[in-house]
Formats: structure tokens, C-alpha cells, sequence
């Protein structure tokens, strides 16, 4: 009998179901004798063309996770693939040739270049991944984020929030295969939360993204397809398509509730 040679040809290979796949990570650190354990043996995987909220009380590793699957930061044990390219085995540089050229990311910590205009920030990735934007693509991301005005602006002139939905932008701009947020309408007000996540919910329906966002916000969450809960290291639930009551009683027994109905 003739065995089918493994691995098989990439052309052979099945499609990725999964985008984002994390087998038994563990991530700990180490300070003078004393060992913290932040992921404990997380086993995930993040659907295709879904966005997915993961959340839990403060300190319970969420964005460890986010960085280890985004590789951003290296788990301890464990492995992560990315749209079928297992993490672990690239050297910085493939890594950072990976992180460019199909992922996208909405962090705290904004990153903008300083010396470059809002629309020159937000084509940026795309540019140093050789793509060309369409003027007309940036001014309507940046228009349907209310950043039409200051398009010519650098970011120091603008406000937190403003400096967050240029990042957004972005992310949007870049077209990555996987975008990760984390908080990503944590400084923005209600109205421009509730566009910023209309955005992202485009982004999944209609361009086929991938979103992986950590959240605090029941609201933000109930946008998603899927909410994985964490606590200490671990994931102990998933919700899917859940409403934002649903969410907040989740978290309430995660002990992470806030007294204004909010998670934290
Ligand atoms: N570089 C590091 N060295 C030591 N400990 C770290 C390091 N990074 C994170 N930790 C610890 O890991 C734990 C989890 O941190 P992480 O930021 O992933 O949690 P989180 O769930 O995202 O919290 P929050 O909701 O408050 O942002 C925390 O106790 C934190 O102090």
C-alpha cells in the first residue's frame, strides 16, 4: 500500500479553519527566586472570520496572552500558529516579517510616529509591506472615525482618543489577516466607542478579518461573536453571541465586577 507522503504540499494542505491557535501555553516569570505563572496551559483557538472578546479580572494574563499569540512576546512552553505558521519555530526576523505583513494591531501605547501627518501614519504599515492605499480607502476610514479634519495634523496635536482611532485606522488601512485590540474603546467616549466597534464588526463581515480583542467593557464584548473568560492563567468559559447583561453576570462571578456596572 502507498502511504500519502506527510507533511503534504502546501496545495494539499486542508484550509485554515482556525486563525489564531494557542496549544498548552505557559507563560511565567521569574523574579530573584520567585516564579509567577501568568498563562497556565492555555488551549484556544480563534475562528476565522470571527471576533472574539476575551476577558477576566484585572491581572487574570489577557494580555500576555495577546502578545504571545501575536508574537509579541515568546510563551515559556506551549506553542501559537498564525494563519497556519507556527509561531514558535521563526527567528525575529520571519517574526517580524509575519507581524508586518499579516497582522495589525490597537494597543494602549498608540505607536505613532511622531514626525509623520495622521494620514501619513495610517498608511504607513501598508506602505512598508509594499501595498499601496487608496486615497479614497484613508480618507474614508479616517472620516468614519471622525478624523476628516486632521488628516494633515501630526499626533501630538491631538487628543488621547483622537491618537487611539488613528491607530484604529491604521489597523484598518493595513489589511492584516488578524487584527489585535487591546481595549481599543477604552479612551473613547460612548458614541465613538460604539463607531469603533462598528468598525471592527465591518472588518470581520465584510473585509473577512480576524479580531482578537481584549476588553473590559460588557458593551464591547457583546459585539462579538465569542467572549473567552479568563481567571488567573486559565480559560474557564466561552459565551457566543452573548448581550452585554450576559457578559457582566459572567464577570460578576469572576469576581471582577465594578461597582458601576462596568468590569474591572
Ligand atoms: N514582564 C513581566 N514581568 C513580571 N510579571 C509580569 C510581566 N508582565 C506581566 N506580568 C504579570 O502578569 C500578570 C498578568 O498581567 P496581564 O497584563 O497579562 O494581565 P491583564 O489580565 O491584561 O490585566 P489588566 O486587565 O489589568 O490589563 C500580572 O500579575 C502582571 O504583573
Amino acid at each position: 500500500m502507498t502511504r500519502t507522503p506527510y507533511p503534504a504540499k502546501p496545495a494539499q494542505r486542508p484550509p485554515v479553519r482556525h486563525s489564531v491557535v494557542l496549544r498548552d501555553v505557559v507563560k511565567t516569570y521569574r523574579t530573584g527566586a520567585t516564579t509567577t505563572t501568568v498563562l497556565d496551559g492555555v488551549t484556544f483557538a480563534f475562528p476565522r472570520r470571527t471576533l472574539t472578546a476575551v476577558m477576566g479580572p484585572s491581572g487574570s494574563g489577557k494580555s500576555t496572552l495577546l502578545h504571545c499569540a501575536a508574537g509579541l512576546d515568546r510563551p515559556t512552553s506551549g506553542s501559537v500558529s498564525v494563519e497556519g505558521t507556527e509561531l514558535t519555530s521563526l527567528d525575529e526576523a520571519a517574526l517580524t516579517r509575519l507581524r508586518r505583513d499579516r497582522l495589525g494591531f490597537i494597543f494602549q501605547a498608540y505607536n505613532l510616529v511622531p514626525t509623520l501627518t495622521v494620514r501619513q501614519n495610517v498608511t504607513l504599515p501598508a506602505e512598508l509591506a509594499s501595498r499601496r492605499v487608496a486615497d479614497s480607502a484613508a480618507r474614508d476610514v479616517l472620516a468614519r472615525l471622525g478624523l476628516g479634519g486632521h488628516a494633515d495634523a501630526r499626533p501630538a496635536k491631538l487628543s488621547g482618543g483622537q491618537q487611539q482611532r488613528v491607530a484604529i485606522a491604521r489597523a484598518l488601512l493595513s489589511e492584516p489577516a488578524v487584527i489585535f485590540a487591546d481595549e481599543p474603546t477604552g479612551a473613547l467616549d460612548s458614541r465613538s466607542a460604539a463607531e469603533v466597534l462598528g468598525l471592527l464588526r465591518d472588518a470581520v463581515d465584510d473585509a473577512g478579518r480576524t479580531i482578537v480583542m481584549v476588553t473590559h467593557d460588557p458593551i464591547a464584548a457583546s459585539v462579538a461573536d465569542a467572549v473567552v473568560f479568563f481567571a488567573d492563567g486559565r480559560v474557564v468559559d466561552t459565551l457566543h453571541r452573548p448581550s452585554a447583561d450576559a457578559v457582566a453576570a459572567r464577570m460578576a462571578t469572576l469576581g471582577a465586577a465594578r461597582p458601576n456596572g462596568g468590569a474591572r
